[in-house]
C-alpha cells in the first residue's frame, strides 16, 4: 500500500482498462480473491487512521465496491472493533464476489442497520465504484452528505461515490467541508479523475493497493507528473548556455503581468531575460529587477529566443502575434494572446505550422481560455479535463498545460500527464504568468516543449505545497521562488 504524493511517478487507468486488468487478475487468481484482499487492505488502512476507533459506519452500495465494504466489515469485527454496516441494495441481488463477502460479514457476527449510527469514530464510503452510472440518490445521496460533512474522518472505498473516475467530475454532495479529514484507497490501479478536477476535493489523501496485481500491458490513460531531475551547471558554462527569453506583453494597464512572467523566467535560471512591453509609454526598467533588459517587440530577434507572449497583452497583442507565431524559436502563450487565436483563423494557422518547421510551442490556458480555443464552454472543459487538453494539444500541433486543479499537460505522441502537487493558495492574480515564465525559462534552456511544460508545472506547484502558511503567496514572491520580500 502506497500513499499518493508529489513524488509519486505512477501511470493512471481508466475504467475500461481497470476492467480489463481486474478481469485479467480475477481469471489467474481462486474465486474472490481480489475482493478478500482489497477488503484486507481496506481494513489495515481504516486500523491506521482511526487506531482508537471502535464504532465504524461502514456504508455498502449495491455492487462489488459494497463487496469491498462488506469484506472490510468481516476484517474489522475479526480485529475487535464495532463495524455497522447499512446496505443501499438488495442482497438477494449482490454480484456473486459481494454476496460472497456479504455472507462472510453475518458469519462474523457484524452488525447490520437500517440507518447509520448516530456517532462513529470512522466513516467508510463503500457505495460505489467504477460501476457508477448516475449521480447517487435516495439514501445514497443522504448517507455520502452525512459522511462528508461529519467530524468523523471518511474513507472512501476505490473512489469517493459519486467521483466520475476518468474525468474528476463529481456527482456527491457539496465539498465545502475541510478535505483533511477524507481518505481514499482506490484499489487495483489509480484512477485519472481522483486527481484533477473534484477528485483532489472529493477523495482527500489517496492511497493506493494493487491487490498483488499488474497492469501488464495496458496503455494508462496518464500519468503523474514526477519531479524534474536538478539542473546540474557544468563549471565551464556561460548565461549563453541557458539561453534567452523575451517576454512580449503588458499592455497599457498591465504591465505587471509582464514583469512577473519576466521575474519568473530570471529566477527559474533563463540565461537573459527581456521585457517587450506592448505600451510605447511603458517605463523601460523595473528597479526591483535591474537584471531584466527592455526592448521594442519589433526590436527583438524572434528566431533566438524563447519567447512569451500575452502576459497582460489585451488587444495590443493581436497586433504582434503573426510574427511571433511566424519566427519565435520557441514560444508560449498565455492569456491574452490565446484569447486573440481562439477568434482568428489565420493565427490559428500559423500557430499550427510553427510544428512543422520544428519550432517548440506550449500553451498554458486556464479552462475558460480552453473553452475558447475550442468553441465550447467552461463547463465542457471541466467535464473531462484530460480530452479537452489532448483536444487542444492534437488541433495546434504543440504541448498544452490545461490549468486548474490536477494541471493536464498534454503533446501529441506522448502520455498526458497530471500534476498532483499544487494547492488553491496558488489561485491569486498573476500566478499563470509566473508559471509562464518558468515553461519559457525551460524552453531556453534547450528542454522539449512537453519536458519544459512539465518541469515548469511541477515545480510551481511544489513551491505553492512548500510555501509557508503564515505567509502570504503572492504572485510576485512566487516567481522570485521565496516568500522573503
Ligand atoms: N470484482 C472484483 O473482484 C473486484 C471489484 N472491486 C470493487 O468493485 C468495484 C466495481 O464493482 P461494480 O462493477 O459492481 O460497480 P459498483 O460497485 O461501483 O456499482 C455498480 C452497481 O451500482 C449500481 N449503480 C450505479 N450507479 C448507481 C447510482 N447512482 N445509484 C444507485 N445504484 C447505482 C449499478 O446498477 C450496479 O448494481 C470497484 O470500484 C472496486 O471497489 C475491487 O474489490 C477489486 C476486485
Ligand atoms: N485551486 C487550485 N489548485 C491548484 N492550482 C491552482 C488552483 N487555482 C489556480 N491554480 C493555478 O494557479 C495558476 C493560475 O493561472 P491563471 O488562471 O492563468 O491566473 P493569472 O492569469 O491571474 O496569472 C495556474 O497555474 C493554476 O493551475
Ligand atoms: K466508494
Amino acid at each position: 500500500m502506497q500513499r499518493i504524493t508529489a513524488e509519486t511517478d505512477a501511470p493512471l487507468f481508466d475504467i475500461a482498462a481497470t476492467r480489463r486488468i481486474e478481469h485479467v487478475a480475477a481469471a489467474a487468481l481462486p474465486p474472490h480473491t481480489l475482493m478478500q484482499r482489497a477488503g484486507r487492505a481496506v481494513a489495515r488502512l481504516a486500523m491506521a487512521l482511526a487506531t482508537d476507533a471502535r464504532t465504524v459506519w461502514i456504508a455498502c452500495g449495491p455492487g462489488n465496491n459494497g463487496g469491498d465494504g462488506f469484506e472490510a466489515a468481516a476484517q474489522l469485527q475479526r480485529h475487535g472493533f464495532h463495524p455497522v454496516v447499512t446496505h443501499a441494495g438488495d442482497t438477494e441481488r449482490l454480484p456473486a464476489d459481494a454476496r460472497a463477502s456479504f455472507e462472510r460479514a453475518r458469519a462474523e457476527g457484524v452488525t447490520f442497520a437500517d440507518s447509520p449510527p448516530t456517532v462513529c469514530d470512522l466513516a467508510i464510503d463503500a457505495l460505489l465504484g467504477i460501476g457508477a452510472r448516475r449521480p447517487p440518490g435516495g439514501a445514497m445521496a443522504e448517507w455520502l452528505a452525512r459522511m462528508h460533512t461529519s467530524a468523523a474522518p471518511l474513507l472512501s472505498v476505490d473512489l469517493p461515490s459519486g467521483l466520475n473516475a476518468d474525468t474528476g467530475t463529481w456527482g456527491g454532495p457539496s465539498l465545502a467541508a475541510p478535505t483533511d479529514r477524507r481518505f481514499c484507497l482506490t484499489l487495483l490501479t489509480r484512477k485519472p479523475g481522483l486527481f484533477t478536477a473534484q477528485g483532489r476535493d472529493a477523495a482527500g489523501e489517496v492511497w493506493f493497493d494493487d491487490l498483488g496485481c499488474t497492469a501488464g500491458d495496458e496503455a494508462p490513460a496518464a500519468r503523474l507528473n514526477e519531479r524534474p531531475e536538478d539542473r546540474s551547471r557544468a563549471h565551464a558554462s556561460h548565461k549563453g548556455s541557458y539561453g534567452d527569453v523575451a517576454v512580449v506583453g503588458g499592455a497599457p494597464g498591465m504591465a505587471g503581468a509582464a514583469l512577473l512572467a519576466a521575474s519568473a523566467a530570471l529566477h527559474a535560471g533563463a540565461g537573459r531575460v527581456y521585457v517587450a512591453p506592448l505600451d510605447e509609454t511603458a517605463v523601460m526598467l523595473d528597479m526591483r529587477h535591474p537584471e531584466l533588459m527592455f526592448r521594442r517587440p519589433d526590436a527583438l530577434e524572434m528566431a533566438q529566443l524563447s519567447v512569451v507572449c500575452g502576459c497582460g497583452g489585451d488587444d495590443a497583442v493581436r497586433a504582434v502575434l503573426p510574427r511571433v507565431l511566424s519566427t519565435a524559436g520557441a514560444l508560449v502563450l498565455d492569456a491574452d494572446a490565446l484569447n486573440a487565436i481562439a477568434r482568428d483563423a489565420s493565427l490559428q494557422t500559423l500557430l499550427r505550422q510553427r510544428a512543422a518547421r520544428g519550432r517548440r510551442t506550449v500553451l498554458t490556458p486556464h479552462p475558460l481560455e480552453a473553452a475558447r480555443l475550442l468553441g465550447v464552454d467552461t463547463t465542457q472543459v471541466q467535464a473531462d479535463r484530460l480530452q479537452a487538453a489532448a483536444a487542444l494539444a492534437d488541433r495546434f500541433a504543440c504541448t498544452v498545460v490545461l490549468k486548474g486543479s490536477g494541471t493536464v499537460i498534454a503533446s501529441p505522441g506522448e502520455t498526458p500527464r497530471i500534476n498532483f502537487g499544487s494547492n488553491a493558495r496558488l489561485a491569486t492574480a498573476g500566478t499563470g504568468d509566473v508559471l509562464a515564465g518558468m515553461v519559457g525559462a525551460g524552453l531556453a534552456a534547450g528542454s522539449t516543449a512537453h519536458a519544459a511544460a512539465r518541469a515548469a508545472v511541477w515545480r510551481h506547484g511544489d513551491r505553492a505545497d512548500r510555501w509557508p502558511a503564515d505567509q502570504a503567496l503572492t504572485a510576485g514572491a512566487l516567481a522570485r521562488g521565496t516568500p522573503v520580500r
